[in-house]
């Protein structure tokens, strides 16, 4: 019997140019790797994923987001990689006089946690830690808004005990992948630390060079 094997495509969609060119240097060429920059925030994100998606003369059969994000103090240092164990879109819902409300519990039927490919997030975590590469595995939030104050750090991090990052546009890229039934992946290189609003404090180069060393890696596993 004939098995023919073809090969992995993956789509990988970053926010903005220079995330994507981190991207592209680490996957040193490979051609069965599309790499996009969607534009920041999961709108941008979602639209613009949707639109290559349903452009692709073939099925992908994984879809990444990746790219730079805030780690939450205690859990993800900058310059670390975090692999997202589930994609939360943390602001989707109503504030209460009790705290947040998600929309699923308003009984509104549409869910803000999209599961990730459990078993190759298991995988690529494994192998980073292998290439020596500092990762932590654990929820990825989404939110339309940076986080600026510790008060509302201190509130995402109660809303989502082991919440280890945040970024802009995992739950948009999750949601177009989810609609077509393809699996997901988020990898966050922390180039700041998720609190007071401080910029200049933001290692961007720090956390490019950890995107680049990570897409290596992701070829290997993909
Ligand atoms: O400086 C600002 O006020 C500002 C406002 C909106 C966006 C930015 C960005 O630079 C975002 C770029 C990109 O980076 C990701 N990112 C990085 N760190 C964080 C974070 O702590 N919280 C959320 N997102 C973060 C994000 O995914 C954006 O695509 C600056």
């Amino acid at each position: 019997m004939n098995i023919l094997k073809t090969s992995t495509r993956v789509l990988v969609v970053t926010a903005v140019d220079v995330e994507k060119d981190a991207v592209l240097r680490g996957l040193r060429g490979s051609s069965r790797f599309d790499v996009i920059a969607a534009g920041v925030g999961p709108v941008a994100a979602a639209i613009t994923t949707t639109t290559v998606l349903a452009a692709a003369h073939f099925d992908y059969d994984f879809v990444v987001s990746a790219g730079i994000g805030g780690g939450f103090p205690g859990q993800a240092e900058i310059g670390s990689l975090v692999v997202a164990s589930e994609i939360i879109a943390a602001d989707l819902g109503a504030e209460t006089p009790e705290g947040f409300s998600s929309l699923d519990e308003l009984g509104f039927g549409s869910s803000t946690h999209i599961q990730v490919d459990e078993h190759y997030a298991v995988r690529l975590t494994e192998a980073l830690h292998t290439a020596k590469l500092p990762v932590l595995m654990g929820p990825v939030l989404t939110l339309s808004t940076v986080t600026g104050t510790a008060a509302t750090a201190a509130k995402l991090a109660l809303q989502v005990p082991q919440a280890a990052a945040e970024a802009m546009e995992g739950y948009g890229v999750a949601a177009a992948a989810y609609q077509r039934g393809i699996p997901v992946l988020e990898i966050r290189a922390i180039s700041n630390l998720v609190g007071p609003r401080d910029r200049s404090a933001w290692r961007i180069g720090d956390a490019l060079t950890a995107l680049e060393a990570a897409s290596s890696v992701l070829m290997e596993v993909l």
